[in-house]
């Protein structure tokens, strides 16, 4: 029997014979009937249709009043987004608990279709966070929350994904940040406190650990460094009726002077997120994860142990794991090591904190998925960002040459400054000039570890970049059009790399 979604999709069709009506986003609600659509090159539509009375007042566009049906024919804008997202409300962002997560980061707001058809071609294995972007990728495309929200929603409605997804304000150092990003709607919000981590505790010794201890802020944490030393010091701690975690006077030294202000400035920032914004529904991530050194074990129970006693919650935490982590190649180091701690840290986790681990810097780490997919232990949150925007670049180089030797010719003079606060170790001068490649080379880059974090890391400059003397033609505009053009190609670059990521999780 045919329902009346795809009788719709067919009546749509119909009436707008020069749109690409999308089948999967056909829905009704209130017996108006909404569809995203694609007109020639124009960007993407939403229609509605019913009776004229009855389309919400919220939406804005042209209307087509036929004898028994009232279109109205919208842009996909903020305005546009808001009144879906009021009357559809699996387009709205929600929290995902204790559910395993993978973070699709989109520079770009145009991936999300494809990254929700890697997703549901496997098992639900993972919820989806479609939108997430940190303070450091907004401040360098320019980009606002609510555009990262916006694509998310229209993502949602055209796929017809009504599952639920997270939006993720990541790396957030500020309460400011906080406000610039629940104000869009976000739901998880991911405090960095990498600022406040004493790296320099790693090499101090004893005396100067003990004198720098004293000077922790134990008045704020509640706390004295009596009280503090009583809880941890020679202490033993099993897991999982599996582990057992002796800790030195020296580890526990080490560990508080490392993060003790981490500790203040956490919980600082939950309480301004829970107090100012107690109406919301959200949930916190801690990321450690950009930090000079890893973080152990026995470092990563006291932090959990220290959230738990100053009332902070998580939903996931981000330690800094063993072996090599970079932007957009993967893992480097002893595989085995990583196991093991990645255990002993889920172990913490789920006894301790009864939180999920998250992996930032997740995109291409197919070693690390290969080991812990097996593994298939504890609760993981899963973090790619960079790695979208390399399959659009790979789309570019195989379909405008010209275009991709201009990106990367400014990403190659751009790389040394922008490399500054990403944790690569990229050589550019593996890489000759664009013009000494063939174009048939072009696409080649794309698998070349170099030239990897060379693009990855120069998407600001190069989405923001606009030639003074012809304003229409900026980078971000020219690479839109070609990924407009070969939607199919870059969706099918996208859905592969992301079915790579996700199979070694789907059970064997
Ligand atoms: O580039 C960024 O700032 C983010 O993508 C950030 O690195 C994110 O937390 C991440 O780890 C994505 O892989």
């Amino acid at each position: 029997m045919v329902d009346n979604t795809s009788l719709f999709s067919e009546v749509f069709q119909n009436r707008f014979p020069d749109f690409e009506i999308i089948a999967s986003s056909v829905t009704e609600q209130n017996n108006i009937f909404f569809a995203s659509a694609i007109k020639g090159s124009e960007k993407k539509l939403i229609l509605a249709a019913g009776e004229s009375s009855g389309i919400p007042s919220g939406f804005r566009g042209s209307k087509v009043d036929d004898e028994e049906c009232s279109y109205l024919v919208c842009n996909q804008n903020h305005d546009n987004a808001r009144a879906v997202r009021s009357l559809l409300s699996y387009t709205k962002p929600v929290i995902l608990g204790n559910a395993n997560s993978f973070g699709f980061g989109d520079r770009l707001g145009n991936a999300g279709p494809a990254h929700l058809r890697a997703l549901a071609d496997s098992e639900p294995v993972f919820k989806p966070v479609l939108a997430q972007q940190s303070i450091r990728e907004l401040d360098r495309t320019g980009r606002s929350a609510r555009e990262v929200l916006d694509a998310a929603t229209w993502a949602v409605l055209q796929e017809g994904y009504t599952a639920g997804f997270g939006a993720d304000a990541d790396h957030l150092k500020t309460p400011e940040d906080i406000d610039r990003m629940i104000g869009a709607g976000f739901t998880m919000f991911t405090i960095d406190p990498s600022d406040h981590v004493n790296n320099r505790s790693q090499r101090m010794s004893k005396p100067q650990l003990l004198d720098a201890f004293k000077q922790l802020p134990w008045y704020g944490l509640n706390d004295s460094p009596n009280q503090f030393l009583k809880r941890y010091m020679g202490k033993t701690f099993r897991l999982a009726n599996e582990y057992e975690l002796e800790l030195s006077e020296i580890t526990v030294l080490r560990a508080a002077v490392k993060y003790g202000n981490v500790l203040m400035h956490t919980q600082e920032m939950f309480r301004y997120l829970s107090e100012f914004y107690s109406g919301n529904d959200v949930e916190v991530e801690l990321s450690v994860d950009e930090t000079t050194h890893p973080t152990t074990p026995d470092e990563h129970l006291i932090i959990t142990s220290e959230l738990q006693r100053i009332g902070v919650h998580l939903v996931s935490l981000a330690p800094r794991f063993s072996g090599v982590f970079e932007k957009g190649i993967d893992f480097r180091g002893d595989l085995d090591v990583f196991c093991n701690e990645y255990l002993l840290h889920q172990a913490i986790a789920e006894e301790y904190g009864d939180y999920k681990l998250s992996i930032h810097t997740g995109s291409d780490k197919f070693q690390v998925y290969e080991s812990i997919g097996a593994l298939g232990t504890g609760r993981v949150h899963i973090k790619t960002s960079g790695t979208s925007y390399l399959e659009a670049l790979r789309v570019v180089a195989n379909s405008d040459a010209s275009l991709f030797r201009e990106i990367m010719g400014l990403s190659l003079q751009r790389f040394e400054t922008d490399r500054k606060t990403y944790h690569i170790s990229a050589d550019a001068g593996h890489l000759r000039d664009p013009l000494e490649y063939q174009d048939d080379d072009l696409p080649k880059l794309l698998d070349d570890d170099n030239a990897r974090q060379v693009f990855h890391v120069t998407f600001g400059s190069v989405l923001t970049h606009v030639p003074q003397n012809n304003p229409e033609q900026g980078f971000r505009k020219r690479i839109m059009e070609v990924l407009q053009c070969n939607e199919k190609v870059y969706e099918k670059c996208l859905y592969r790399h992301f079915r790579r990521h996700i199979a070694p999780f789907e059970k064997k």
